[in-house]
């Protein structure tokens, strides 16, 4: 098919060194088995009080789902099924002349990226294709795809939705109210649509590296195929897809403002064993000049000296650039 990434060609040396040395699988058996799914709490936005839950879910999951939630299932299903299929369907040859962006280190403009081109070791490749849609993007194009209106309204609605869930968060945490207003707009937030192939060694490598996000909070809609974990007392548990309902996760810039109250949970997407698998996560995020600043209440003290924005993408880009990876939050303890 020649939509798809050259992964096999890319990585076959690293697939016949792993056979040599007998790395130890990356992925456990949990893909199936239904125990192993964890109880992500689900919270319904149409009910009164929900506060609370959102609270807890954030300080003891940094992981929740929520329904009634605003966007409607069509453009959703729509986004899934048929838009995101179009648009990675497309020859490989044309998504890269189109957008490409060598080795997901510009991460900062819209573009497509795939796998990781550099990676030396099968622990460092993730199975996927992306494309990263930043939002003046899509408006600064003059006639509107079934694509891009999809795009546009699931953007407008899950940054209303990020903006309500990060002041309930930001008012327990003692942050200025309207913090989230003044500093997190349309054009500072991006989406990610994601797409995992079908993957012919699905136990050997990973459909997305285990990462945390960079941003307040993430939005993420998933197809029913499932594969998305999360570290939970150090095991990896499968969140079971629910199609009514939409993931919210906790960024590392909410860890650092709440002074690690809520927390950036590290999570992984499984490769895809069977059949491909779809999402598109909204990453609510601040303008670059946006100060985050951790407060210690009581008797704790500060754990995050103060940064921007613009200091904690510069520096995770280096990172990434020099070492494949972020750091993260880490690099920014007092
Ligand atoms: C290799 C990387 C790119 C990434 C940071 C990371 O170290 C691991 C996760 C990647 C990710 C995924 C979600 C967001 O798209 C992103 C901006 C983030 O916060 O973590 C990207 C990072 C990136 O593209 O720089
Ligand atoms: O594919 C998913 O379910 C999650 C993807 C993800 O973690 C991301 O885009 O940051
Ligand atoms: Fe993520």
């Amino acid at each position: 098919m020649d939509y798809e990434p050259p992964f096999m060609k890319t990585y076959s040396d690293l697939f016949g060194e792993s056979e040599q040395v007998n790395i130890p699988l990356v992925v456990d058996t949990c893909r199936n088995n239904n125990d192993k799914f964890c109880e992500v709490p689900l919270i319904d936005l149409g009910k009164l009080n929900v506060e609370k839950g959102i609270r807890e879910a954030a300080t003891k999951w940094g992981f929740f789902q929520v329904v009634n939630h605003g966007i409607p299932q069509d453009v959703l299903e729509s986004l899934m099924r048929e838009q995101m299929i179009k648009v990675f369907h497309r020859p490989f040859a044309t998504k890269c002349e189109q957008h490409f962006v060598n080795n997901l280190s510009a991460s900062s403009s819209s573009g497509y990226r795939w796998g990781n081109p550099s990676a030396t070791s099968l622990l460092q490749v993730s199975w996927s294709e992306a494309y990263h849609v930043f939002l003046p993007d899509l408006t600064s194009m003059d006639h509107d795809t079934p694509l891009r209106s999809s795009l546009k309204c699931f953007a407008t609605k899950a940054g209303s939705l990020a903006e309500r869930l990060a002041e309930i968060l930001g008012e327990e945490v003692k942050m200025k109210s309207g913090y989230f207003r003044e500093n997190c707009f349309p054009n500072t937030s991006f989406m990610r649509l994601n797409r995992y192939p079908v993957c012919p060694v699905p136990s050997k490598v990973l459909g997305f590296l285990p990462h945390s996000d960079s941003s307040f909070l993430t939005i993420v809609y998933q197809d029913n195929v499932g594969g998305l974990q999360l570290l939970k007392d150090g095991k990896w548990c499968v969140i079971k897809p629910n199609p009514q309902a939409l993931l919210v996760n906790v960024g590392d810039l909410f860890q650092a403002a709440s002074n690690g109250v809520y927390k950036s949970i590290k999570h992984r997407v499984l490769a895809a064993e069977k059949e491909e698998r779809y999402s598109v996560a909204y990453f609510y995020s601040p303008s670059y000049d946006t100060m985050i600043e951790s407060h210690g209440v009581g008797d704790s003290a500060s754990l995050y000296r103060k940064f921007s924005f613009r200091e904690y993408k510069q520096q995770s880009d280096k990172d990434v650039k020099e070492l494949g990876d972020k750091v993260g939050l880490s690099r920014f303890l007092l």
